[in-house]
């Protein structure tokens, strides 16, 4: 009987390094042959266009498969299954899957779908790793406005739910074989000793907890684990598992996202500045996508976490492409979506 072959997935809230440390990890896989399953919440495929554009020999653009008709955790049966169905017939096999979730997706339905039959049969969970963003856990981020949710707990009684964000956040958290406590360099020594026990104070197991910075993670700790997650997944319930034990089916009713076209930007810099100043007033959780800057030959990538914006030319705009700015914008249900689009609009 063939081995069985071993697939990692990685986790992690909206903007934690997922898709950086998936770049540096397949420019250090060595010689193993690496299919991944990408899938992102919005409908503008940003992270597929990150990776396929790092031209790694081990893991070529047929071997990155986009999964884009929604949450990864909600079309397990779908999309994930049919596409890992597929991937398996595949004459030349891959010798390792790599499987990135979206920012918000629960790993643990995922996890739970390697225990079908077709599939357990050929692939086990070499391990979850959660990414975690260590700047933003300082910042409190992840920790709970609890007079907030309170109030709208009281307006609303039907909310079954603590933050929709921290919950995400330990759900992901809950599920790990590794966390990668990333984005190192944006905190000093008293603060990262702060998220250490932070991150352990949400989960009752102990996975291991490494440091990074920029995902720059060496393949060898990332991938082979040996973990088998699936056979422990009942272990490692998500607050709505755990509420709902009915199995009433979750959603992503708490976040919403939307993309905004626009034409040529002259001034990027104005326009980043003042994007600042959306994104702190609207409480804007992720913004990216790319930028056609007047006159550049590059296309701009813009990425931002929370009002964390990193700006960079990827590559050049392919002769007969179509220049176009267009941004993915996440956040909470309750963001203004007409307001933010107005005034991001409104910039250029
Ligand atoms: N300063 C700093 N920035 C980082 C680090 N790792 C990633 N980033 C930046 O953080 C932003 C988000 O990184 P991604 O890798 O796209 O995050 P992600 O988890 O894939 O994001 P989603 O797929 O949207 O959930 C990018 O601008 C990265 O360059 C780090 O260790 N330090």
């Amino acid at each position: 009987m063939q081995q069985k072959i071993p697939a990692t997935v990685i986790t992690g809230f909206l903007g934690a390094g997922k898709t950086t440390m998936i770049r540096n990890l397949l420019t250090n896989a060595g010689g193993k042959k690496i299919a991944l399953i990408i899938n992102e919440f919005g409908d503008l495929g940003v992270d597929g266009d990150v990776l396929k554009g790092c031209g790694a020999e081990n893991c070529t653009e047929d071997d990155i498969i986009e999964l884009t008709n929604g949450c990864i955790c909600c079309t397990v049966a779908d999309d994930f299954i049919p596409t890992m169905t597929k991937l398996l017939e595949r004459e030349q096999r891959p010798d390792h899957i790599v499987i990135e979730t979206s920012g918000l997706a629960l790993p643990q339905p995922l996890v739970a779908a390697f225990n079908w039959p077709d599939i357990r049969s050929e692939v086990t969970v070499d391990g979850v790793i959660t990414v975690v963003d260590s700047a933003a856990v300082a910042a409190g981020r992840f920790a709970d406005d609890h007079d907030a949710v309170d109030a709208r707990r009281a307006e609303d009684e039907s909310l079954d739910h603590e933050s929709p964000i921290e919950e995400l956040f330990e759900d992901q958290l809950t599920c790990a074989d590794l966390i990668v406590l990333n984005k190192t360099d944006l905190i000093d020594a008293d603060g990262l000793g702060r998220v250490k026990s932070e991150v352990a104070s949400r989960i009752a197991r102990k996975p291991v907890m490494i440091e990074a910075r920029n995902g720059e993670v060496p393949a060898s700790v990332l991938l082979g684990l040996g973990i088998g997650t699936e056979d422990d997944i009942a272990n490692r319930k998500s607050h709505h598992e755990l509420e709902h034990e009915d199995g009433e089916p979750h959603d992503h009713d708490e976040f919403d996202s939307f993309v905004v076209d626009l034409g040529a930007i002259a001034d990027t810099s104005g326009f980043v500045e003042k994007l600042k100043g959306i994104i702190a007033e609207h409480d804007v959780l992720r913004l990216k996508g790319f930028i056609d800057v007047s006159g550049k030959p590059m296309r701009l990538q813009l990425q931002a976490v929370g009002a964390r914006i990193d700006q960079y030319f990827d590559r050049a705009w392919a002769p007969g492409e179509a220049r176009s700015t267009r941004l993915v914008v996440i956040g909470l249900h309750e963001m203004d979506q007409d307001a933010v689009r107005k005034a991001i609009e409104a910039l250029v």
